[in-house]
């Protein structure tokens, strides 16, 4: 997780922090606040027991006068029935809307990581990520449920109850008050040490989930390379520390529970101690004194839950923290206000003194892409031509602004494609990556990905997906044990490398672009299959502008025009043939490329 957005928050208040959530919370803000007013009416009625009881024992134990004691005790029960309702309702008010919140703000959450641009999901880990959308929102959910609710309302009633005492006794109530002063210096002393801990300890939550994704995600590299044992003590490393933070967490609220569990213990020892000396000097009577301590009892526990509800308060107040982190986070890649269309898409397109640097690359260092001028025509497939790390794949990310250009434009059919929507932009460019990544969806949905308005099931939406499917030569598809409606595993893992391009292929293909752009899609296949869907491909091309980085010559052969990136640079554009005459970059870049095909096929004849 990058440092800087760790500190965005932590100059502000527990309260600013936690308010934060009010839009959310604002639709059932007229629930919150009855449930609120239910719960100090549910006190209230506790701590309206003790009041009958002194009137009983002043009253008709006093006198002597037992007939009228039954109807007293009919209102004890009635209070005791009224409590229980009270809390009933007090539950069913706050379930539904803490969990629509959740909801709500998971969607938020979910809806803005879709929109953060590829340059923010580089820098953030999977697992923090992972671990805001679930952890923190149960968190704010728990708390909003009872946390923030207990808490009002139990300071409220501790107010009143004072309140209450004092028409009683005020010699005692003041005892009370005075002794229990201490409790709240230390819950105040506690909130800074336990902010900082519990959020090191949501922190390292997230890496530890971080590290299981990871380790889940490359189970196949750990195993191969026998890695399982060193990330085993990587995890257990990291557990331990999680661990001990943990740990750190429960001391302090164990030192603060001490305290909290001692002060009115002290307090109720001295207000009973006065009492005593109060009732044998006649200034207070029996029934005044039993109905104070009775009083004090009810008021026990919303004193003592301040504690936990304060350290559940300041999780809480941690959880937002991170949760706004990522919601604050400045979306750079965004619509325009006033958008442009293109009324007739043709497929130009055109690198206009195109510069690009990544965010995080050194000022040193100069622009990874520097001054890039290409035009595609319609129609047209140019190949890009490179040595390894030259920029290829940044170059091709640029075209459907997974990055911004840091300089010069990027036009399709004249228009620059900021000023497209970026739904309008990836209808028009579509892009099939060497690393096929599918979703836990069936083939079908996989390949009509790009096709939203397409029903999947319709035959327009069948006649699309056999031909992309036909097109990648992804005649496999047939032979699952659903045919195009098999589920793939996650990331399609349970297909071969090779299997899993052709069905990103067939995505790219089925969207039916303007602009096809390709890094590398068919790397993972034998040289047959590629021959195959390169012969797919060209029926494809023949109408599509496209744009493809070619790590072999056969993908060369496609194209019909080659450009060459050379030092951020585009150095040469022209036939294959043609660079291949006058190019001696070019050359060298070739001989490699076809150096790299034989230890392909080297390769693959030993393992066959
Ligand atoms: N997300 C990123 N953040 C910072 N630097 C990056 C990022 N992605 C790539 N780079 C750097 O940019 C340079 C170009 O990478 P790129 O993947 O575009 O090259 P390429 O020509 O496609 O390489 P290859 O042929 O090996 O696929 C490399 O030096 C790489 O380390």
């Amino acid at each position: 997780m990058p440092e800087q957005t760790t500190s965005v928050a932590a100059g502000r208040g527990t309260v600013r922090t936690l308010a934060r959530i009010l839009p959310f919370v604002r639709p059932f803000l007229g629930r919150t606040i009855v449930s609120l007013f239910v719960y100090i009416a549910l006190v209230l009625v506790s701590l309206s027991v003790p009041v009958v009881l002194q009137w009983i024992i002043d009253g008709p134990l006093a006198a002597g006068d037992p007939a009228q004691v039954w109807p007293a005790a009919v209102v004890v029960l009635a209070l005791g029935v009224a409590e229980g309702l009270l809390i009933m309702l007090r539950r069913w008010l706050v379930l539904t809307p803490s969990t629509h919140i959740e909801a709500s703000m998971r969607n938020a959450l979910y809806a803005k990581l879709q929109d953060l641009p590829v340059a923010f999901h580089d820098r953030w880990q999977s697992g923090q990520l992972l671990s805001r959308s679930m952890g923190d929102l149960g968190l704010i959910r728990r708390w909003l449920a009872f946390g923030v609710i207990l808490l009002v309302g139990n300071v409220v009633i501790i107010v009143v109850g004072f309140g209450i005492l004092f028409t009683w006794s005020w010699q005692l109530a003041l005892v009370f008050i005075v002794a229990s002063i201490p409790m709240w210096v230390v819950g105040f002393r506690f909130e800074h040490r336990y902010s900082v801990v519990s959020r090191r300890a949501q922190d390292q939550q997230g890496d530890l989930a971080t590290t299981v994704e990871e380790s889940v995600h490359g189970i196949r590299v750990l195993k191969a390379f026998g890695r399982g044992t060193h990330s085993l003590e990587n995890f257990l490393h990291q557990a331990e520390e999680l661990r001990g933070t943990e740990l750190e967490k429960a001391r302090s609220i164990a030192g603060l529970w001490l305290w909290l569990l001692l002060i009115p213990d002290v307090a109720f020892a001295l207000s009973l101690l006065g009492g005593v000396v109060l009732a044998a000097g006649g200034q207070l009577t029996v029934g005044g004194l039993i109905a104070f301590f009775a009083a004090a009892a009810v008021l026990r526990w919303p004193i003592e839950s301040i504690g936990w509800l304060l350290s559940m308060t300041f999780e809480t107040r941690t959880a937002v923290e991170r949760i706004f982190e990522v919601l604050d986070e400045p979306d750079l890649i965004r619509d325009p206000e006033h958008p442009q269309t293109i009324a007739e898409p043709r497929g130009r397109l055109v690198f206009d003194r195109v510069h690009f640097r990544y965010q995080d690359s050194p000022d040193s260092v100069p622009d990874l892409l520097d001054d890039i001028v290409l035009e595609v025509e319609p129609g047209e497939t140019m190949a890009l031509v490179g040595l390894t790390g030259s920029g290829k794949t940044t170059l091709t990310a640029l075209t459907t602004r997974l990055y911004d250009v840091t300089g010069g434009a990027v036009r399709l059919d004249g228009v620059d494609i900021r000023e497209l929507t970026r739904e309008e932009l990836r209808a028009r460019i579509a892009m099939a990556f060497e690393e096929a990544t599918l979703f836990s969806a069936s083939v079908r949905e996989n390949v009509l990905l790009g096709r939203p308005e397409l029903d999947p099931g319709s035959p327009e939406g069948e006649a699309v997906l056999d031909e992309a499917l036909e097109i990648a030569q992804a005649d496999f598809v047939a032979a699952l044990p659903h045919g195009a409606d098999t589920t793939i595993g996650e990331e399609g893992l349970s297909l071969s490398g090779g299997q899993r391009q052709r069905i990103a292929l067939a995505r790219a293909v089925a969207a039916r672009p303007s602009v096809l752009v390709l890094d590398d899609p068919l790397s993972a296949l034998d040289v047959d299959t590629e021959a195959r869907v390169e012969a797919g491909l060209r029926r494809v091309l023949a109408s599509t502008t496209a744009l493809i980085v070619a790590h072999r010559p056969s993908t060369v052969q496609l194209a019909d025009r080659v450009a060459l990136l050379e030092h951020g640079r585009i150095t040469d554009v022209g036939r294959h043939s043609e660079l291949l005459a006058r190019n001696e970059h070019y050359r060298y870049v070739i001989s490699s490329l076809e150096e790299g095909r034989d230890t392909e096929t080297a390769d693959e004849g030993v393992t066959a």
